[in-house]
């Protein structure tokens, strides 16, 4: 980014909501490097709202059907009661029937099906006006089915999309409105169109600039609720959140899984002799040290005290014990009193523990981690005695 872009973009991200850190600004604009938590809360949030949305359009559809009725000829209003009940039955099935299973493509299937609602609406009404010579007050209303378009746009307000998902929402609502005006099929004529086009882009640039904003606020909110205030490392919730949900993917998937248990070694001596808030910044400062020797998908959590769980996903034990070795290297710290900050560190892996589920890995790693400290701390055991005793030997 050169040096001028990137003022532009340091000028209007700080226009931003939600203290969002260097980090997570780009989660702003594509969902791509958005954490799995963040990923599963956004998509069943966007799914409620889809419901919301739907339970809102079954309710007022099928309503305006007494207008139609009023200024209408019957044949007309005969036809458009029947496109109101089916587009009320199909925005009641939405709301009934869908549910959140927390990935985010089941959440973008539920908002393509929520938008092709009101569009097969707006298309098979606007099809069916056409055949009618209206005149006066039925002219009038009947020029309203036109700006359904405005509606859906309008609607994209309500959802935590990035910058690239609400393009690709609104990119074909919007060229399909442009692509219909000069094919001279919509409903007004030149230069209104024009100006009811300029007015559609302007409240899609609102809807998109809102649901950034949500975004935003959902970040800074997700973090809180995620992190440990202390050290910045994931809370021990969100921790077995993470390893629930990637033990399940990596058994699916027959995929290597590896967790490590870490414990800093006699770190009470720091707090009882220097205070504890010179304990508090060893931990942060240990929490930093591993932090940037992780690879991208490997999770910090903080287990408790001075216990940490480092999460790695598709990787073997040979694999965690080179990123173990690499995270002892760049070492955790150093000590008021002199000298480094060490660890004792319990390794496991999934299949070559044979571990059934991700309670029994952490187990075995927490086991593995004390007999590091029975054997003299600042060390780590990653295999059972006979099982080292036959690679050693
Ligand atoms: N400063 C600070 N201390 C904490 C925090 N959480 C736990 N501790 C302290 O961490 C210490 C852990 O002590 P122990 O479990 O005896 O372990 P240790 O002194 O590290 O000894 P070994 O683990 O056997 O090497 C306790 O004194 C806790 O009070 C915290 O958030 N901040």
């Amino acid at each position: 980014m050169s040096p001028l872009s990137a003022m532009v973009w340091q000028r209007l991200t700080g226009l931003m909501p939600g203290e969002l850190n260097q980090g997570e600004l780009s989660w702003l604009a594509t969902p791509h490097r958005h954490l799995s938590l963040l990923a599963r809360r956004r998509a069943t949030l966007i799914v409620n709202r889809v419901r919301l949305f739907a339970f809102l359009f079954a309710v007022l559809t099928p309503m305006w059907s007494v207008v139609d009725f009023i200024v209408f000829p019957f044949p007309l209003w005969r036809e458009l009661a029947l496109m109101r009940f089916a587009a009320c039955a199909a925005f009641a099935s939405l709301l009934v029937y869908y549910r959140s299973n927390g990935d985010l493509f089941n959440a973008y299937r539920a908002m393509a099906l929520l938008f092709a609602i009101p569009t097969v609406f707006y298309v098979a009404s606007h099809t069916l006006l056409t055949y009618y010579e209206l005149t006066g007050m039925s002219a009038a209303i009947g020029a309203g089915y036109a700006f359904l378009p405005f509606v859906l746009l309008a609607g994209l307000s309500i959802f935590p999309l990035t910058l690239v998902e609400s393009l690709v929402v609104a990119s074909p609502i919007l060229i399909c409105q442009a692509v219909s005006g000069y094919l001279r099929w919509a409903a007004m004529d030149w230069p209104s169109f024009a100006g009811a086009f300029w007015l559609l882009v302007l409240i899609t640039g609102v809807a998109a600039l809102a649901g950034l904003c949500q975004l935003a606020f959902m970040i800074a909110l997700v973090r809180q609720a995620i992190r440990d205030p202390l050290t910045g490392a994931f809370s021990r919730s969100s921790g077995t959140e993470i390893i629930d949900l990637h033990f399940t993917l990596a058994r699916r998937a027959n995929a290597p899984f590896a967790v490590a248990f870490l414990d800093l070694d006699h770190f009470k001596r720091i707090n009882d002799q220097f205070g504890h808030e010179a304990g508090d910044r060893a931990l942060i400062t240990m929490t930093e040290s591993v932090s940037r020797q992780l690879r991208h998908g490997d999770v910090l959590a903080r287990w408790g005290g001075e216990e940490f769980l480092l999460i790695m996903p598709g990787t073997t034990i040979e694999q965690a014990e080179t990123a173990i070795e690499r995270v002892r290297k760049a070492g955790f710290g150093e000590r008021p009193e002199g000298g480094r900050v060490t660890a004792s560190i319990g390794i496991a892996e999934s299949r070559a523990d044979r571990a059934s589920d991700w309670k029994d890995l952490v187990e075995l790693a927490d086991q593995r981690m004390y007999r590091a400290k029975q054997e003299g701390r600042d060390r780590v055991v990653s295999r059972e005695p006979a099982e080292a005793a036959a690679i050693s030997a």
